[in-house]
């Protein structure tokens, strides 16, 4: 099982310049959860925004796609196509796989997704990287309400989404 895990705002904008604009640790908390332990796929630029404390992602295999053959990190897997990436994610231990980012990882491994799990955040942020867009195949098999955030005040909810 290959799923997709992004946090996007009412406009669909999951970052601007290489970062969220955006604090919510119930949704780092969901992230937590529904990647641990298991293989996390993402792209370079998403690698190096991580903060360092969370570099590599805990107790699982990172799998980074980079264009640069000479690059390598401590705790990360470096492959150079995300079909190397897949590749990758099905000979670990673990039966699904999530992709973390960022929006070219997205789109390129978006035809190979079982499931996304989208946290939608109610506030509307300019930004110039967009979530891929789900077409009418893709239906909401967890319909969650709307939460607002303890910490931060921000309304949002978490959503499951699955091929039909
Ligand atoms: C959480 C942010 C996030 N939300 C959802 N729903 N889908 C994602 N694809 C996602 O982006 C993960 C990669 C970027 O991540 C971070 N970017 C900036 C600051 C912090 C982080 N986090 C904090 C939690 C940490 C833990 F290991 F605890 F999970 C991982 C790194």
């Amino acid at each position: 099982m290959l799923g997709m895990i992004w946090a996007q705002t009412r406009g669909g904008v999951i970052g601007a310049g290489g970062t969220m604009p955006w604090h919510l640790p119930e949704d780092l908390a969901h992230f937590k959860a529904v990647t641990a332990g298991h293989p996390v796929i993402m792209g370079r630029a998403t690698w190096d925004s991580l903060p360092p404390r969370f570099r590599p992602l805990p107790g699982r295999r990172n799998i980074v796609v980079t264009r640069d053959l000479g690059w390598w990190a401590d705790g990360a897997t470096a492959v150079h196509s995300t079909s190397e990436a897949l590749v990758q994610a099905r000979s670990s231990a673990s039966p699904e796989a999530w992709v973390t980012g960022g929006a070219q990882i997205y789109s390129a491994l978006l035809p190979h997704a079982d499931l996304c799990a989208v946290t939608d955040i109610d506030v509307d942020v300019a930004g110039d990287t967009l979530a891929p867009l789900l077409d009418a195949q893709w239906v909401d098999v967890a319909p969650a309400e709307w939460q607002v955030s303890a910490r931060s005040g921000l309304r949002y909810r978490f959503r499951t989404l699955r091929r039909q």
